[in-house]
């Protein structure tokens, strides 16, 4: 057994692109190189095992018994023996393995193509050729790197055997040797040369079928039998391929790459005399091409001039295994592609090529839902947790929390607030609308962004729960009801309201390739409007109550019906999915140019990682008693619960926070903020003195999860990106509460005191923990900074737009005061206009102050290092804690 990689090949994929976006172009280079070699080093194992179990299994001693009890007796033999070798080869790995999506893309050779243009930037341009060539083998249609490559050649010292297939295997090298000697009419090296070429072909081709013994994932619940043909037929599509992949020389496919050896060899051995296998790779030969005139005159010679027989034309017994598995194989293929039941040209693209990466892969045509399939699963880590299925709410329904957070909630409530409630009491907003009103005002560009990419999560999930290939949005819509009880119910009296804001009489009859997903905007916690399913006969089923991110999906077959709510406004996210694409909605799709172009281009979403998740259990552990968003406290503030100089005083500290760690480590690239909040943790009631070895915050590092023997695992669903925390300290009044940086083992390495205005910032892969709070209440500014702008934490681009809207607003409102009053009273106007102006420059100068505070005190108090990593301690000058 290899001893586990610290970062298995998908982790360091993730990381080379992340190294790639953010123009670290030594740290992509290394991560790709890695993961190359992690993958090649997985797939070497992985095949190990799948070809000595089979050969061991297949040649133990067969059972007597029926064909078929005895076939499936083996697969249940290899398959233990597989999860054994597995569990042993790979360890920890064999159970959690990388999504077949980023094994796609090593299989495409993808990471060569980034591999090529990092190191193109760190000027290593042999190596660059190399891996841009390596690249092109499988795109060999690809205009950019074509010209990548015209490029590489041109520059000094790069040189044609720069350009290097690093995929290759030594079949090629061996063949060319082979046909050098022949050329040279070295016979004996020749034969050698062709001999083990042949060898290492039998070889890899093994490999290589055992490699597309993949997983699978199946469309539908289909029988056993249904099931195993299906993934067999996935196999052996791509099995078949691989002769196609081995047969390159140059980078050229060679049709007949195998019998042409025995076209060299059957000379060879003829020049030396070796008749026997002369003629044995004449009959070879004739078996993969029997119609070839040449061959067939030269067996006539044998025949006539060196005495053999008809029986003498034996064909080798590797190459004819190898040919007949072959004809087995293309007749199961082309007896699918012909009278198969499924249709034909959805199994397989007769005219793909997969392999060279040009076309969609067989996986991708033959399996297309395959690619939603992980998402439930990997929804799950985002915080997305069923709770009620088929069981509970009847067939093909299903709820679950924690698709949206309380801030998306808010921001995407926010697109209806303008409009008006229809005659119902219904308020709605479609997409389309949402685009005129950005249209028409130029706003709201974020938010936008987050409703599309949540919709679009809701689809794949949707699509995903229902094991369906691709389903389209019909409709997206918000729809809110407003709370007032008995209205409500009066104008519903003789219909059924329905989520999309209709009232029904009776139902339609709809397609069961329809599908109904909403998603809560609010929380309505007094037991009323509740979505409810009913049977044929009107009965209500099941219930459920509506709250923020609370998601239900049912077929739109399922006759349905929403509870007014008598006191809290009801709103939710409608999406209506069907699975003919001619029913699709366009505006789906410009909506996401639209985005695209705001974006120049680069139209990655924003973080969807929930990030109070971690300190919300000791939240309920009633450890923390404030802990606040900037999201939470922008909406305080447009509540009026809190100013908002308060808060821009908040975003202007952690500004220059921000600023403070760039440059204390020196960066030459910018942080963003990944998160940012407010926690403030209190002293438990019990008695201090029995507190004295309690933690506040247990011993943790920020972007990876500490491991008992002191490693730490970095774990793609938490918080990779974040690079350096910072935390900004905003009393001192209270007992314990010390900051401490750990060791491995969890043992202190050095606290420090929290104290208003000190920053203490580290590698978030540092290990830290903070100490009991004995008494008081000790308040922090949390901030997190990643290098990777698309996690730019939405909130804080939501606050300031929210602000500068309500400045405006309030701007408005006093121009339209002052020429209101103006005409009456001159002397108040002019008071009331100083009180406002004085606000607002009140605000500015709050901000401002903070920066030059921020100016004055760029250098750092005291260092602490930890081995090799950053940490650091500075002071802040800061304004009044109160003021937060
Ligand atoms: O409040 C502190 O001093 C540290 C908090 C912390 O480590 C965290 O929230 O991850
Ligand atoms: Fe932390």
């Amino acid at each position: 057994q290899r001893d586990g990689p610290e970062f298995t090949y998908d982790i360091l994929y993730e990381r080379g692109v992340k190294a790639y976006e953010d123009g670290s172009w030594y740290a992509c280079a290394s991560h790709f190189y890695r993961s190359i070699q992690d993958y090649q080093f997985y797939m070497e194992d992985v095949t190990h095992c799948r070809l000595t179990c089979k050969k061991g299994v297949i040649s133990a001693e067969a059972v007597d018994i029926d064909f078929e009890l005895n076939y499936y007796w083996k697969i249940v033999k290899i398959s233990d023996c597989l999860q054994r070798c597995n569990r042993e080869k790979l360890g920890k790995r064999a159970e959690t393995p990388a999504s077949h999506l980023v094994n796609e893309k090593f299989e495409d050779r993808v990471p060569y193509d980034y591999l090529q243009f990092c190191l193109f930037k760190l000027e290593m341009y042999k190596e660059a050729a190399a891996s841009a060539y390596t690249y092109f083998i499988t795109h060999q249609d690809h205009q950019r790197i074509i010209d990548s490559m015209k490029y590489y050649r041109g520059l000094e010292g790069v040189t044609d055997e720069d350009f290097k297939d690093l995929e290759r295997n030594d079949i090629q090298d061996t063949y060319a040797s082979g046909l050098n000697a022949y050329h040279a009419s070295d016979w004996t090296s020749a034969i050698e040369n062709f001999e083990e070429s042949l060898r290492l072909y039998f070889e890899e081709e093994e490999k290589c079928r055992a490699a597309c013994e993949g997983p699978y994932s199946h469309k539908g619940h289909p029988d056993f039998t249904n099931a195993v043909a299906d993934h067999f037929l996935v196999v052996l599509f791509c099995q078949y391929k691989c002769e196609e992949k081995l047969s390159v020389f140059g980078k050229e496919f060679q049709p007949n790459f195998v019998s042409e050896h025995y076209n060299y060899l059957q000379y060879s051995y003829f020049k030396v005399n070796d008749m026997d296998k002369a003629v044995r790779a004449v009959a070879t030969f004739i078996l993969f091409q029997p119609n070839n005139e040449t061959m067939l005159k030269n067996k006539a010679y044998y025949k006539r001039n060196s005495g053999v027989h008809q029986r003498h034309f034996i064909p080798f017994e590797e190459a004819k295994q190898y040919y007949e598995r072959r004809k087995i194989v293309s007749d199961i293929i082309d007896y699918v592609k012909t009278k198969h039941a499924l249709s034909p040209d959805k199994l397989v693209d007769e005219t793909s090529n997969a392999w060279r990466g040009t076309k969609p892969s067989l996986k991708e045509i033959n399996n297309p839902h395959s690619i939603y399939q992980p998402f439930m699963e990997y929804s799950k880590d985002f915080g997305v947790t069923i709770f009620a299925e088929s069981a509970e709410l009847g067939s093909s329904r299903l709820a679950a929390d924690g698709f949206l957070h309380d801030d998306h909630c808010r921001i995407i409530s926010d697109f209806i607030r303008k409009r008006k409630p229809g005659s119902t009491g219904v308020r709605q907003i479609t997409i389309p609308e949402i685009m005129q009103d950005i249209a028409k005002e130029n706003e709201n560009v974020i938010s936008l962004r987050l409703l599309t990419e949540r919709i679009e999560s809701f689809q794949q999930y949707i699509s995903a729960y229902y094991n369906s290939a691709v389903l389209f949005v019909k409709q997206a819509k918000i729809v809110c009801r407003e709370g007032d009880g008995e209205w409500e119910k009066k104008q519903h009296e003789d219909c059924i309201p329905q989520e999309d804001g209709s009232c029904i009489k009776t139902f339609s009859h709809l397609s069961d390739q329809e599908y109904i997903g909403v998603v809560y905007l609010t929380n309505v916690t007094d037991g009323t409007g509740e979505l409810y399913f009913m049977d044929k006969d009107k009965q209500i089923k099941s219930s459920l109550a509506p709250k923020c991110g609370r998601l239900v999906i049912f077929k739109a077959s399922q006759q349905h019906g929403v509870n007014p709510s008598s006191v809290n406004e009801r709103c939710s996210l409608y999406v209506h999915l069907t699975s003919n694409v001619n029913d699709e909605d366009k505006s789906q799709r410009q909506v996401k140019e639209f985005l695209n172009k705001m974006d120049e281009g680069r139209a990655k979403q924003p973080s969807e990682v929930n990030n109070t998740e971690i300190l919300q259990q000791f939240y309920d552990q009633g450890n923390i008693k404030i802990l606040r968003s900037i999201g939470c406290i922008t909406f305080m503030v447009k509540e009026k619960m809190i100013s908002m100089n308060d808060v821009l005083l908040a975003l202007d500290i952690s500004e220059m926070s921000r600023h403070l760690v760039e440059k204390f480590l020196n960066l030459s690239h910018p942080l963003y903020f990944d998160f940012t909040h407010l926690v403030c943790r209190t002293a438990k009631e019990e008695a201090a003195e029995n507190r004295s070895n309690d933690l506040s915050h247990p011993v943790h590092a920020d972007n990876c999860v500490l491991q008992p023997d002191g490693t730490c695992i970095m774990e793609l669903h938490l918080y990779p990106q974040r690079r350096y925390s910072a935390i900004l300290y905003l009393n001192e009044d209270i007992e314990g509460g010390d900051f401490f940086f750990a060791y491995p083992n969890k043992t202190v390495q050095v606290s420090v005191k929290p104290k208003c205005g000190r920053l203490v910032a580290f590698n978030a892969g540092d290990f830290h923990g903070v100490k009991a709070v004995l008494k008081g209440q000790r308040c922090a500014l949390a901030m997190w900074y990643t290098m990777d702008s698309s996690y730019n934490e939405i909130s804080r681009k939501y606050a300031r737009r929210v602000f500068s809207k309500m400045e405006a607003e309030g701007k408005k409102r006093t121009i339209r005061e002052k020429n209101n009053v103006q005409n009456a009273v001159k002397n108040k106007v002019q008071n009331k206009n100083a009180g406002i102006q004085k606000s607002q420059s009140s605000s500015k100068s709050a901000s401002k102050e903070s920066k030059d505070v921020g100016a004055e005190h760029t250098d750092n108090e005291s260092d602490v290092s930890t081995g090799n990593k950053i940490n650091s301690l500075m002071e802040v000058k800061s304004t009044d804690k109160e003021e937060l």
